[in-house]
């Protein structure tokens, strides 16, 4: 493991649910040694909790954290991401790259407010960061080297699968993957629902439900085929799966999907002022 580490001090500035995954999983994978890695939140009476749960340094000192990092990732909500910026700013080391995973906020905002030639990637990931099974989007500001991409793609790689995007998309990279899993657990709720109204019992229903849309996804993402030849082939003629379909079709879950992404990432939209 240790060849694959990254021998960079990383300061999480908000280790709140997003921050925390990602902090978490960064050292629970080996990717960083926890002595590298501090961490911040609001509110100093969580600082001995989440230094507990994390094992790694928690406090609410933005500026002391960020003093030294190679890396300081920014987990605030998109509103209080500037300020926090522009009190970070006069510690920043040369060299020292900013990664953002505010929805909204562009990477010239950021600049910006650290007023100066600082380096700044944008990032979308996602909850399933927690169980390695997430995605993220990364853009690159305008002084940001190749290298520093690398490192933002070896830390999200660690939490699941990246790609890099011209930050154009970024709002609508939000409103799939960044939002998504909220709609795909609704959903396995809702299959789950209809497992007890057919008679199972809760448990077994939540589990054949979960099992199904994860073995389904990776049909998708390891046979390469389009989601509708995979679709036809639990597909028999005048068979059950098409009985089902029909109900799908009549309650316009296609169109409520589309229409679920293009709200949320026009939501991000407005969100970035
Ligand atoms: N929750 C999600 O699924 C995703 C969230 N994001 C982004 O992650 C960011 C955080 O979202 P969540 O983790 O959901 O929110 P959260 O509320 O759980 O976390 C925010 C954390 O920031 C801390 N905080 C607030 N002001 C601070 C300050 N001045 N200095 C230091 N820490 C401060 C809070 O104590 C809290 O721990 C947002 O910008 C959001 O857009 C991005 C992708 C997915
Ligand atoms: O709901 C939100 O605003 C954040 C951004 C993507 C997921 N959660």
């Amino acid at each position: 493991m240790s060849e694959n580490k990254l021998k960079l001090r990383v300061a999480v500035l908000g280790a709140g649910k997003m921050g925390g995954i990602l902090l978490q999983a960064f050292v629970k994978s080996g990717l960083l040694d926890a002595t590298d890695v501090t961490a911040t939140v609001l509110h100093e009476s969580r600082t001995e909790e989440l230094s507990a749960k994390y094992g790694v340094t928690v406090t609410t000192d933005n500026v002391e954290a960020a003093r030294n990092a190679d890396v300081i990732l920014l987990g605030v909500k998109p509103m209080f991401i500037l300020s926090v910026v522009k009190q970070i700013a006069p510690v920043l080391k040369p060299g020292a790259l900013l990664v953002s995973v505010a929805a909204s906020i562009t990477t010239a905002a950021i600049e910006g407010a650290a007023g100066g030639e600082v380096a700044v990637i944008r990032a979308m990931p996602n909850t399933p960061s927690q169980v390695l099974a997430g995605v993220t989007a990364l853009c690159a500001g305008r002084f940001v080297q190749d290298e520093q991409v690398a490192v933002a793609e070896r830390l999200f790689g660690a939490v699941g699968r990246t790609v890099v995007v011209a930050e154009r998309l970024m709002n609508a990279v939000t409103g799939l993957s960044g939002s998504g899993p909220a709609y795909v657990f609704i959903m396995i709720e809702a299959l789950a629902e209809g497992g007890v109204n057919v008679g199972l019992p809760r448990d077994v229903a939540t589990v054949l439900a979960a099992q199904t849309v994860e073995g389904a996804a990776k049909m998708v993402l390891e046979t390469g085929l389009h989601p509708a030849a995979l679709k036809d082939m639990v597909t028999t003629p005048n068979g059950t799966t098409v009985a089902g379909i029909l109900a799908l079709e009549e309650g316009s879950l296609r169109a409520t999907l589309i229409n679920a992404v293009k709200r949320s990432a026009e939501r991000a939209a407005e969100l970035a002022g």
